[in-house]
């Protein structure tokens, strides 16, 4: 591929071109130099220079560069222990893997922050690349002891990524011998749990299942039990699916093994179904939460439309953050109220959800309303006093669909109103499937990031997707962002509310509130309103500001 002559920019990046102009012989080139090179950094393409013939490359109009205060690299077990250097098995076999010319090298980086401003030039955050390395700290067959720990919750592709995991370390590396360490963080020192081997024929299948074969739990976590029974056992690469709870144990784990100079690494798959892991473009089993979902949507439409007055009312997960719910709305379309943790409603009042609840029954006859199980969590606190914690310490909520039919049908019993409403709650249902086609395809590619990062010898570091490239990255970042909410300013959150043509149900009605019920957007994407009192539509001149999106908002 030609290239554009680089006088005055050593490094000129762009995602979407997915190509880096690197000038071997410009000694400004070096990582350490990169602020200064930004500060004065300007391309000029030279008139007299080869035409470039790539299309691709005539697209390329922005420059993005990386952020040089975040180099987020991951810990590397040499940093604290002698480790080998051992020649990648895949180096033997390319033809057969296909893999010799794709090792990653160790400058290979990938961008976070992709959206371009108005400026020539955008800043980037940057994480390390995944995938195989020509050089392996392990040795892979006499050396590498790796065990597989899911912590947590369900959720769909945990299999999945068990599955891979020990298909790459047996199949790729030829690692000898796998294990799975049952039920959590306590099945490393559990005297009254088996740690079995995971063997190819054990795992070939399990992918078909829901569920986590080596089983999972919440609590039990205590790193000197776990890191003396992972010492005694001789683990060497320890693989931890699981959420952000499992992310800061996990991290916990990494710090004493390394305060101890053991040479292992300490790898995180995140995992929850909820979608609220930060920075990463999304966790496995999200698609497959989604999918399910609506399948209970539409059911609940079909009850719904077939009443008298037919209210659905489906309870999806989401303790914290609307993800699924506000997906799953979108997706089927079939839905007239979304209620999620992040928006706060009430009940009573002009522009309360019972009132909605009548207009939208007057309106169409039947209504189908999602609730995030997280969501309203207030107003049941003012009823319902909970002072449960489950063994991780998540506070255990009472049932917000259970919570709201009570309220509903009550409500409409009093206007002497007739109403049939159905409460549908898949939420276990949703989360022990297996895996869809394009989890299962996430679940393979996490697995394998994973086993190369801990065969180079990197530690305490996470795989995720980024701009849909897979990173490595290092765990205290997931765990210092902590849990991410919806953005009820961001543009996915402002199509929910135009999709749904939901009120801001804020119980007072407001100018707000008003210009929010009724929105439509049209197909060609301009903004419509229709007047919820007097059903006319009109169009304004031009969109209102209420529904712009802020512009440092991430979800998009
Ligand atoms: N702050 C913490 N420090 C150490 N371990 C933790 C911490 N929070 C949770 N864990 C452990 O992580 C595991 C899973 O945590 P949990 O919150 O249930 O799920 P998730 O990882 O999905 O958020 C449990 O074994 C729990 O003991
Ligand atoms: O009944 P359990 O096992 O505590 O799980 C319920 C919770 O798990 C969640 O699905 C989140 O779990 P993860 O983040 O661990 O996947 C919540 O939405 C839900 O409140």
């Amino acid at each position: 591929m030609s290239r554009p002559p680089t006088q005055h920019a050593p490094i000129v990046r762009s995602n979407t071109l997915e190509a880096v102009f690197i000038d071997p012989d410009d000694p400004l080139q070096s990582r350490q130099d990169l602020p200064k090179v930004i500060k004065h950094a300007r391309v000029t393409y030279d008139d007299t220079s080869t035409p470039i013939s790539s299309p691709r490359l005539e697209r390329f109009s922005k420059i993005i560069f990386p952020r040089p205060s975040h180099p987020l690299q991951p810990a590397r077990i040499s940093e604290w222990t002698n480790i080998g250097s051992f020649p990648s098995p895949l180096q033997n076999n390319p033809s057969q893997l296909n893999l010799g010319l794709s090792f990653v090298g160790s400058r290979e980086t990938i961008l976070v922050d992709i959206i371009s401003d108005a400026e020539n030039t955008t800043m980037s955050r940057e994480l390390v690349r995944a995938g195989p390395r020509k050089e392996l700290a392990f040795h892979p067959s006499n050396q590498a002891r790796p065990c597989i720990v899911t912590c947590g919750g369900l959720c769909p592709g945990l299999n999945s990524v068990i599955r891979e995991l020990v298909m790459t370390l047996k199949k790729m590396y030829r690692v000898s011998r796998v294990d799975g360490i049952p039920f959590g963080y306590r099945g490393f020192y559990s005297t009254h749990m088996t740690i079995a081997e995971l063997t190819e024929e054990r795992v070939c299948d399990i992918h078909h299942e829901g569920g986590s074969i080596i089983g999972s739990s919440r609590g039990g976590h205590d790193t000197k039990r776990i890191c003396d029974s992972i010492v005694a056992m001789g683990y060497n690469q320890i693989f931890i699916i699981g959420g952000d709870g499992t992310h800061r144990g996990a991290v916990k784990i990494f710090e004493e093994l390394k305060r101890r100079r053991v040479m292992a690494s300490v790898v995180g798959i995140p995992k929850t179904i909820d979608n609220d892991i930060a920075l990463i473009d999304k966790s496995f089993g999200f698609d497959t939460a989604v999918e399910e979902a609506q399948r209970s949507i539409k059911c609940a439409k079909i009850e719904a439309k077939s009443a008298i007055n037919g209210i659905g009312l489906v309870k999806l997960m989401g303790r914290h953050s609307g993800q699924i719910a506000m997906f799953a709305t979108l997706a089927s379309r079939d839905v007239d109220c979304c209620l999620i943790p992040e928006v706060h409603f009430e009940l009573d009042g002009k522009a309360g959800l019972f009132q909605y609840i009548e207009d939208t029954l007057r309106r169409k006859g039947h209504m189908v309303i999602v609730v995030a199980e997280g969501a309203g969590l207030e107003l049941i606190e003012r009823e319902i006093e909970s002072s449960d914690f489950d063994e991780s310490g998540n506070k255990k909520l009472s049932d917000v669909g259970l919570w709201l039919k009570t309220h509903i049908v009550s409500d409409f019993r009093m206007r002497g109103r007739e109403i049939n409403l159905k409460l549908i709650d898949p939420t276990y249902e949703i989360r022990s499937v297996p895996a869809n086609a394009s989890d299962n395809l996430h679940c393979s590619l996490l697995a394998q990031s994973a086993v190369h990062g801990a065969m180079h010898g990197f530690s305490g570091f996470s795989v995720g997707m980024i701009n849909t490239h897979f990173v490595l990255i290092p765990m205290e970042e997931i765990c210092r962002r902590g849990r991410t909410k919806v953005d009820v300013k961001s543009r996915m959150w402002h199509r929910v509310i135009a999709t749904t043509m939901q009120p801001s149900l804020s119980g007072e009605s407001s100018h707000h509130g008003a210009s929010m019920h009724g929105l439509i957007e049209a197909l060609d994407g301009s903004l419509t309103f229709r007047n919820a009192n007097s059903n006319s539509v009109f169009k304004p001149a031009s969109q209102p500001t209420v529904f712009e999106p802020d512009e440092d908002s991430e979800d998009e």
